[in-house]
């Protein structure tokens, strides 16, 4: 019988991940342990350190009674007898494999702890998207570390949240993959997690496969829906020169049941923590196999998301008469996507530092982040990945001719256009009316999420640009 359960790593996944494991399995010790301080105090207090729609109050709901936030790692690996891995698994920055590679370093100093801590017999949990196969590595530094008297089962059961709705997610998830060994042992540890799973989730959505394929499964699973997403937006390109408008092909394309209607909005690009530094990872592996020509075909993918942001910057510089220098212009939006504060990877980070390396003045406002998050967003000099477009724009810090508003109005005030980054709700009711008046003539939109409604910003007088949609003459150039 499963007892206490850890999870190591506090983060977007481990968080709600473990709780949800609390709410649904009272009997269930949860601890949930990470090395930052400031993380876990955060967990511990009114202010989580991340926000999801439903968080909280599963957090109330649970936190102190069977869910525990903890540093003391040792202490909650050393009494429990599932241990989920929840670490970051970011891209290589240096070495080998740099700029592609699945950094490991986190998982192998976890790896290497619990090795020195643990005194029985554990199943250690791959819930941190890693490359196929590391649960071969994992096992070898667990063994070799270890005093020869624990035994170790490693299953692979990656996540498949999305931020935004990760709790609706973890409820009601369409599936939960776990893999393990073909062996009687990683056979038992299977059906342990799977009993786990089984007190929320029908049995019929839970899949059993080998490590193998749970652990590539992942990594496919987010270059597939990346691909979608810059399939829709290399189409979105070719609307704009050809008078087709993106909504329409998306909605045609949905109603084919062989397609399915999810994962066809256009964007200026897709962002957050994971679809990039995946692809880049199968696009490593698949080097390292030898694949060159499958390696290239997923390179592709994030080459058309760079795409898509660079021309969304040329389309705002070449619309406002060629230059935005010295101009001001309101950014709506600066998280990946509505209904998260994450903005890791967020494809404002990219239109931002283009608009700015052109000289123009931002001013961005977002509901959920903070000026000091956008500032050090702004600031990073991040390496690009190799054949990055967007590369010089990348490097670009001009956080000077940057201000960051708490007020929308205030945002758009004097402004000579308007960009929407992210698609959240509330930029639909804006008053645009009142937004018209108080900026410099002509008014330009920009809109990279297709969310505003064009027929009525165009009533009002404003120039709208949105993406994959028919162009005015002069802007489409
Ligand atoms: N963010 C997302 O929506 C999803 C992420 N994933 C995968 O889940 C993994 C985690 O992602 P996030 O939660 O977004 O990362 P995160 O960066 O938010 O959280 C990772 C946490 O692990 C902690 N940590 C690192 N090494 C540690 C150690 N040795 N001991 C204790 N704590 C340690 C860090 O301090 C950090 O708080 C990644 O592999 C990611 O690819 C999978 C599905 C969804
Ligand atoms: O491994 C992960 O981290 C997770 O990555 C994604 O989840 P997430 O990145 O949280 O968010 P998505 O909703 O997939 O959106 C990713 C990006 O694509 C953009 N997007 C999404 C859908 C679309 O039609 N068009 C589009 O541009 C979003 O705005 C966002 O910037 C996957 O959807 C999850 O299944 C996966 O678990």
């Amino acid at each position: 019988m499963v007892k206490k359960i850890c999870g190591i790593g506090a983060g977007y996944v481990g968080g709600p991940t473990m709780a949800v494991i609390a709410l649904n399995c009272p009997s269930i010790e949860v601890a949930v342990v990470d090395i930052s301080h400031s993380r876990i105090s955060a967990w511990n207090s009114d202010k989580l350190p991340i926000y999801e729609p439903g968080l909280e109050q599963i957090i109330q709901q649970c936190r102190g009674k069977n869910l525990h936030f903890s540093t003391d790692v040792e202490k909650h690996v050393y009494e429990a007898d599932i241990i989920f891995v929840n670490v970051n698994t970011p891209t290589k920055t240096g070495g080998r494999g740099a700029g592609k590679a699945a950094d490991l370093t986190y998982w192998e100093s976890a790896a290497r702890m619990i090795a020195d801590v643990s005194r029985s017999n554990k199943i250690v949990v791959e819930k941190s998207t890693v490359p196929v196969r590391t649960a071969e590595v994992i096992e070898k530094i667990l063994v070799h570390n270890s005093n020869g008297k624990v035994e170790y089962q490693i299953l692979s059961n990656p996540e498949f949240l999305s931020e935004g709705t990760s709790i609706q997610d973890l409820l009601n998830p369409d599936r939960v993959l776990i893999g393990g060994n073909d062996s009687l042992k990683g056979q038992e540890a299977i059906q342990k997690l799977k009993a786990i799973y089984a007190n929320w989730v029908p049995e019929d959505r839970i899949i059993t496969t080998n490590v193998w394929s749970a652990e590539l499964s992942k990594l496919a699973d987010n270059a597939f829906l990346a691909q979608r997403i810059s399939s829709i937006n290399a189409m979105s390109a070719l609307c704009e020169s050809t008078g087709a408008d993106i909504s329409q092909v998306s909605c045609v394309l949905s109603k084919n049941t062989k397609l399915g209607s999810r994962y066809l909005n256009a964007s200026v690009g897709f962002g957050g923590s994971c679809f990039q530094k995946d692809i880049l990872n199968l696009v490593y592996i698949c080097e390292c196999n030898g694949l060159v020509e499958v390696a290239n075909y997923w390179k592709e993918v994030i080459k058309v998301n760079d795409y898509q942001k660079s021309r969304f910057v040329k389309k705002v510089i070449t619309s406002m008469f060629n230059t935005v220098s010295g101009k001001k212009i309101a950014v709506l939006g600066f998280s990946f996507k509505k209904d998260t504060s994450d903005t890791r990877k967020t494809p404002a980070i990219d239109v931002c530092k283009g608009l700015l390396a052109d000289n123009a003045c931002l001013s961005i406002y977002d509901p959920r982040v903070s000026e000091e998050q956008i500032r050090r967003d702004l600031s990073m000099n991040e390496i690009p990945w190799e054949n990055s477009i967007m590369a010089e724009a990348m490097r670009f810090d001009g956080t000077k001719q940057v201000s960051v508003y708490e007020d929308v109005y205030e945002a758009t005030k004097d402004a000579h256009g308007i960009c929407v980054l992210t698609e959240w709700d509330e930029f639909k009711e804006i008053d645009y009316q009142r937004v018209f008046e108080s900026m410099e003539k002509p008014a330009f939109v920009f809109d990279g999420r297709n969310v505003l409604d064009v027929d009525k910003l165009r009533e009002i007088g404003f120039i709208v640009y949105s993406i994959g949609k028919p162009l005015k003459q002069w802007q489409s150039c």
